[in-house]
């Protein structure tokens, strides 16, 4: 259905009133309309409906917090023990009714419908209100939401130097959003309290509760939740010949990369070859057609299966093998060009091809992979993208590792949030190797393939370990298909041998096997 939303909005003509949310609370529908405004520049129109979610989201505030007195349910309960008198009112009864009140902020930050929150909800309204009034030559209103804004993030650099441009002009009206921050600082403080001294937990609703306030042995873990702030800058790269053609400048985005040479010719030809298994034994959809669209024909090989085919002779060992070279290649430099120092675990390879159909494609007007984002649920009314299932939201970073040219059409786009409005593009070729964040800052799709058959290595990667690829983590690998072996699989305890050759693990100093040897060689290797 999303898929046929998203070909309809394509349609000249069909505009965004033309479809019409039946669930939308008031704040909701005003924010939607306003960041639409807003990023179309229509500012007067912005400040307008922006000021009126926030005013609605304040009062749905209100009611929201009226509703956490009362009886409290909760869940745990029964695991805890009996509390004293004093664990009853204070622990049982009062802290529950503040960790209540702060959830409130989540309800509110919650598209109906969806089962996660806008982060940053209230926050991002002033941000926003403070760049329309300015853009709107209403100085003071900007400098008031400027000054709002600072009463959440009291060190945020560029909003301090917008305040001092204001400053001459500052009015004095922010004391409902003091009012919001003092009386949630208060809660907070009060919570924390109860989570060192009463057993309590707390899941922090807000992004800018000031560290001074968290307990220092809980902070880590707030941190981590926050947003990620990866490296731009390319610096040196683990592989010689290897250029970096296109930075997330030139590709008018964030976190966007584009390398070439990561493959030779020969490299991919042995790569095309173990494709021609993924059309006839491979996991993908077989002689079904895509599941994007009914114009092309989509086929798939898991790195799993590559080796089973390798097992069985159906592909060559050495192709097999290449396979995943590359995607551990693919996976070296772009931990070290996005994460340097911070593990990036594969979460999903995938050999596929995209085939058209003969015949089919007259008048097409699909795509052959609708805009998507890849840890999230793009909803381009809402200019948001929801990480809830079934979105896989541990994917962090996404590559697509390209194997030929000699189709038509198949180009990779970028696009905003809209999924409309394409803001780069990339020609796929042999060895090209595109890599960006998975999240909603990187919305992408892929033009139908007219003619002739498109090939790739899709990657996905996760900073999560409990996300990490099962299947490459369940085989052990030999050792000299890598020129460093990787400690994730040399702990592995499972390991798929080659036919009729012996394995051997030995045991390290901590009684990890490191090192695997072999009595022979495998085919290929
Ligand atoms: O093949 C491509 O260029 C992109 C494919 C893609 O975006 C995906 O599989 O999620
Ligand atoms: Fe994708």
């Amino acid at each position: 259905m999303r898929e046929d939303i998203e070909k309809y909005r394509r349609m000249s003509g069909v505009k965004s009133d033309s479809f019409q949310d039946l669930e939308a609370t008031p704040h909701w529908e005003a924010y939607e309309t306003g960041v639409q405004h807003y990023d179309a520049d229509e500012y007067l129109q912005a400040v307008a409906r922006l000021e009126e979610s926030l005013s609605e989201a304040l009062s749905a505030l209100e009611e929201c917090r009226a509703l956490c007195e009362g009886p409290q349910e909760d869940e745990d309960e029964e695991e805890k023990m009996q509390p004293g008198l004093y664990e009853a009112i204070a622990g049982t009864h009062y802290i529950q009714v503040l960790k209540c009140r702060q959830q409130c902020v989540l309800e509110i930050a919650t598209k109906p419908g969806r089962i996660s929150a806008t982060e940053d909800f209230i926050p991002s309204h002033l941000d926003l209100l403070q760049f329309a009034y300015s853009q709107v030559g209403n100085q003071t209103l900007a400098a008031e939401c400027a000054a709002s804004y600072l009463l959440f993030y009291p060190t945020d650099e560029p909003m301090l130097e917008k305040m001092k441009q204001y400053r001459t002009e500052l009015g004095e009206d922010v004391a409902s959003i003091e009012h919001y921050v003092q009386r949630s600082l208060m809660e907070k403080k009060l919570i924390y309290y109860a989570v060192e001294h009463l057993g309590e937990t707390f899941n922090d609703p807000d992004l800018w509760t000031p560290d001074e306030l968290i307990p220092e042995n809980l902070r880590e873990k707030h941190s981590l939740l926050m947003p990620l702030c990866a490296c731009f800058s390319a610096g040196a790269l683990p592989f010689e010949g290897i250029a970096v053609t296109m930075d997330s400048q030139q590709m008018n985005g964030s976190q966007r990369v584009v390398f070439d040479r990561v493959l030779t010719e020969s490299e991919c030809k042995d790569l095309l070859r173990l494709t021609k298994a993924a059309g006839e034994a491979g996991d993908g959809y077989r002689a079904r057609r895509s599941p994007h669209t009914p114009h092309e024909r989509f086929e798939g090989l898991t790195v799993l299966k590559a080796v089973q085919l390798a097992q069985n002779g159906d592909v060559e060992w050495r192709d097999a093998k290449l396979l995943l070279q590359a995607s551990e290649k693919s996976r070296k430099i772009i931990e070290s060009y996005f994460t340097p120092g911070k593990k990036l675990h594969f979460s999903f390879t995938h050999l596929v091809c995209r085939r058209a159909v003969d015949g089919e494609q007259e008048g097409r007007m699909d795509l052959s992979h609708p805009v998507h984002a890849d840890n999230c649920l793009l909803d381009p009314e809402g200019q948001e993208c929801w990480k809830e299932p079934p979105a896989y939201v541990y994917r962090d970073y996404s590559a697509i590792l390209y194997l030929n040219d000699d189709f038509q059409g198949g180009g990779l786009f970028f696009t905003e949030m809209d999924t409309v409005t394409v803001t780069a593009e990339v020609h796929p070729k042999c060895g090209r190797l595109v890599a960006f964040s998975s999240g909603k800052e990187n919305p992408h799709g892929v033009w139908a393939v007219r003619r002739g058959r498109r090939c790739a290595i899709a990657l996905w990667y996760t900073h999560s370990a409990e996300h990490a690829e099962q299947v490459k983590e369940r085989v052990w690998w030999p050792c000299h298909w890598f020129s460093l072996c990787r400690p994730s699989l040399e702990a592995s305890s499972l390991f798929l041998p080659c036919p009729g050759h012996e394995w051997r693990a030995v045991p390290g100093k901590t009684g990890i096997p490191v090192t695997v040897r072999y009595s022979k060689p495998c085919p290929g290797g």
